[in-house]
């Protein structure tokens, strides 16, 4: 650095902010230009308003600047973000923030988490359609889309707009079919993998629960990535979740895992309502023919074994697939798949879980 542009800093960290800070500590320096003796920049105020109230102070700063050595003349301008939503500062790995207390968003009644063991057993699908159900049985819903690594729930809600934050802080959710929705797919590029480590997931998962402004929800749908990793931990053992769903297939790879996730939320003291069989059977659509695709029997059996409910049995089905593609879910139409999750929804809300 150049003597002048020491003397331009030793003079701007001499001023304290009111609240704390400096200029630069607080980086409120925009465009900095010494050129000879000319020396101009702006001061980026956090609010239009504010900008209104620091005019003295400007005129103060531009004055000394103007008496340092060296400088020929000073131009200080104020400026100040329009209030037009920018994009949230949901960078990518950032890390946990220290924050006192638990993760738990204010005004959300119920959290429930709904996970498996395996991947592409219809987790995301079970969420998008049990949160469309719920809305359509007139609970105010949520659902995070915490799958931080395969988000799905952009394309089976049919949106992909990237979330405004009026303040560059708060998140405001989307909402689609009558829920409102996070997923960390409206932040990314539909080709961007995301390769964080634990800390980084940690991070993104605070950022999602807690500046996301969930508002008033009755309950909040969090669909889990497959597995028992790190989102897993930090959410139990963060948050408080009051009830889990575990879905699987019949099939025996997918069992396995999902004794996994059972035996994880039980590590992590968060209990288990109950869980779902998808693609439990094929039933042609010509013959009426039933096929057991992945098996037949399995969750049944794992769910007596742990005295869990099956809070369902969902058959493949062609317009689930196609509804989820096309982004309206199935739950939406009046079909036996939507009232077959019309049926899950009210049972949920009849025992109390949500
Ligand atoms: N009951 C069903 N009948 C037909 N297709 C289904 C059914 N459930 C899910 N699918 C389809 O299976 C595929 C995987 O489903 P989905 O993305 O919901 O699984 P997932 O468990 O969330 O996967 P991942 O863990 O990889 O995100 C999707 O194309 C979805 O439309």
């Amino acid at each position: 650095m150049t003597q002048l542009s020491d003397a331009i800093t030793g003079l701007l960290e001499s001023f304290d902010l009111p609240g704390g800070g400096t200029l630069l500590s607080r980086d409120m320096i925009r465009a900095m230009r010494v050129e000879g003796g000319r020396v101009s920049f702006v001061i980026e105020a956090p609010s239009p308003e504010i900008a209104r109230q620091m005019e003295g102070f400007r005129a103060v700063v531009e004055a000394r600047i103007a008496e340092l050595p060296g400088v020929s003349s000073a131009s200080v301008v104020l400026s100040a973000p329009t209030q037009t939503p920018k994009a949230p500062s949901l960078k990518i790995g950032g890390h946990a923030q220290p924050q006192q207390g638990r993760m738990i968003p204010p005004g959300v009644k119920k959290l429930i988490a709904i996970g498996s063991g395996k991947g592409g057993v219809g987790k995301s699908t079970v969420s998008s359609n049990l949160a469309v159900a719920l809305a359509r049985a007139g609970r105010k819903v949520g659902l995070l889309d915490a799958d931080i690594h395969g988000p799905s729930q952009p394309r089976m809600f049919g949106v992909s707009k990237r979330p405004a934050s009026p303040d560059g802080k708060s998140i405001i959710p989307l909402s689609a079919h009558g829920v409102t929705l996070m997923s960390i797919g409206f932040m990314l590029p539909e080709d961007k993998a995301v390769v964080w480590r634990g800390p980084m997931l940690m991070g993104a998962l605070q950022q999602m629960l807690m500046q996301v402004e969930w508002g008033e929800l009755d309950v909040l749908l969090i669909d889990l990535p497959p597995g028992t990793g790190d989102v897993q931990l930090s959410l139990g053992q963060k948050s408080e979740v009051d009830g889990a769903i575990v879905v699987s297939t019949p099939q025996d790879v997918a069992l396995i895992d999902a004794k996994k996730a059972l035996d994880a939320f039980a590590t992590l003291k968060v209990p288990v309502l109950g869980m779902i069989e998808n693609m439990s059977v094929f039933v042609c659509p010509g013959c009426g023919l039933e096929s057991h695709i992945f098996g037949h029997g399995g969750v049944a059996t794992e769910a007596e074994r742990l005295n869990l409910p099956v809070l369902a049995q969902l058959p493949i089905d062609l317009d689930t697939r196609l509804a989820g593609d096309g982004g309206a879910p199935v739950a939406l139409g009046e079909g036996p798949m939507a009232q077959a999750y019309a049926k899950l929804a009210r049972e949920l809300i009849e025992s109390g879980a949500v």
